[in-house]
């Protein structure tokens, strides 16, 4: 199926960051700390005891990576606001100075024609927020919408779209339940509250933004879709576990206001009994839906794995990225095809979408990272044959614009366009940047 013109006029092609990944000196200009800053100091967390002191030190080189993504051809350009750089305490009192990076951020692009699309959270929960109970405490979903208000009358004169959380899922399971991510909790008894805080934060948000702003807003999901590793009754029924508790978890309350009924079987006295008036507010209140999109979930039944009775296992007859994930990229035309059937079409973006690969060494200040050629092509094509299909899609942020601190595996997986290493700071481009810019300028892969 040619799907080299499924893409209409205007849609937005873009590339996707977060501030703990890019930007360094976390504590610059008075921001306080995040959970991120103590967990990747705290030894033995990160791969190599990496940290985001360095990252790709976006912070005092925003003006080169604008004229990066301006040479692309970027119409868009999606980022997370570091909470602690806005405000140092979670609450209260406004640090000006890390506003106003933000605020020249925001005016560098709009000077290139790139639209901000501006991510609330990703992930780095202020620290004394956090010795409050942080996403544990039924007070964080207020904590997070007076945050986000400051940031609404802030810039929501020129930004036209707000995604409030960068998955929800991963901070809660990873974060709170296996314990690998910041702030480092392995206790069945907090995802399933972390989760609902935070999608009670989102719409508090939203509820917020209703009331004073003038654009757009939604939440992105990492959205998996899961197949079972066999055509057994048991692997079957593993596949619709998994996909209950990646996928549905977030996305029925989201759109239906209620949690799917496989939850309390899932996590049995660690689901708590959630008041319906809350599912009611979490309903409905975003303008788009974001979705994360990397790979598909090859499931097969695990009685020995808790909670879920089901593990995803590695296909050894597959491509996969320096990952482990399986290159599918059908799966995002099929993520996409389910939104509109069984979710109302919504108005959806393309959040993230990218590849980790071993990317050989530049020569010649180029990475000819053909891989990650080949991975973007097939997925931007699977994109346009869900556009094609009806799915109400309007823009693609790839992940990611810099190789960057990839969370608790450090520096050592490399999603960037761009190459960069912490300690020389050059930005060296790979083939892939070509491939995208010749993709924009042609607003497709059809070239
Ligand atoms: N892993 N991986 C790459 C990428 C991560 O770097 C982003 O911060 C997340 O939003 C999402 O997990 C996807």
């Amino acid at each position: 199926m040619s799907t080299d013109h499924a893409f209409p006029p205007g849609f937005l092609w873009g590339a996707a960051t977060s501030a703990y990944q890019i930007e360094g000196d976390p504590l610059a200009d008075g921001a306080g700390p995040s959970i991120w800053h103590r967990f990747s100091h705290t030894p033995g967390r990160v791969a190599g005891n990496a940290t985001g002191d360095l990252a790709c030190d976006h912070y005092h080189r925003a003006q080169e990576d604008v004229a990066l993504m301006a040479n692309l051809g970027l119409n868009a350009y999606r980022f997370s606001i570091a909470w602690g750089r806005v405000l140092p305490d979670g609450r209260g009192r406004v640090n000006q100075r890390g506003l106003d990076f933000y605020q020249r951020l925001v005016d560098r692009l709009l000077e290139q024609d790139i639209q901000p699309m501006i991510t609330l959270y990703h992930w780095d929960l202020p620290t004394a927020l956090h010795d409050r109970g942080g996403w544990l405490n039924p007070e964080s979903p207020a904590w997070f919408a007076d945050y986000a208000q400051v940031l609404f009358r802030a810039l929501d004169d020129r930004v036209a779209a707000w995604v409030t959380i960068n998955e929800p899922w991963v901070a809660a399971v990873l974060g709170h339940l296996e314990g690998v991510h910041a702030p480092g909790h392995a206790d069945a008894f907090e995802a399933a509250r972390v989760t609902h805080h935070l999608l009670l934060a989102h719409a508090e948000a939203c509820a917020v933004y209703r009331a004073i702003g003038a654009h757009q807003i939604g939440i992105a999901l990492n959205l998996e879709p899961q197949y079972p590793a066999s055509d057994s009754a048991a692997d079957r029924a593993a596949a619709d576990r998994r996909d209950a508790f990646i996928n549905r978890w977030l996305l029925d309350p989201l759109f239906f206001g209620r949690y799917p009924e496989a939850m309390p079987a899932i996590f049995g006295p660690a689901w708590p009994d959630f008041p319906s008036a809350d599912l009611e507010r979490i309903r409905r209140p975003a303008d788009f839906i974001g979705v994360n999109y990397y790979s598909r979930g090859w499931v097969q039944a695990d009685p020995s794995a808790w909670p879920l009775g089901a593990t995803r296992i590695q296909r050894t007859d597959a491509p996969s990225t320096a990952m482990g994930w399986e290159v599918y990229p059908n799966g995002l035309t099929e993520t996409l095809l389910r939104l509109k059937t069984q979710y109302g079409n919504p108005p959806a973006y393309i959040t993230e979408n990218g590849a980790a690969f071993e990317d050989p060494a530049p020569v010649e200040d180029r990475v000819e990272d053909a891989h990650r050629v080949a991975y973007l092509r097939d997925h931007i094509t699977a994109a346009g044959a869900a556009l094609q299909e009806g799915v109400n899609l309007r823009g693609y942020f790839l992940w990611s614009l810099l190789d960057n601190f990839e969370w608790a595996e450090g520096y050592t997986k490399r999603f960037g366009l761009y190459r960069v290493d912490p300690e020389e700071q050059r930005r060296i481009p790979k083939a892939s940047a070509d491939f995208y810019r010749k993709v924009i300028a042609s607003n497709g892969v059809g070239m």
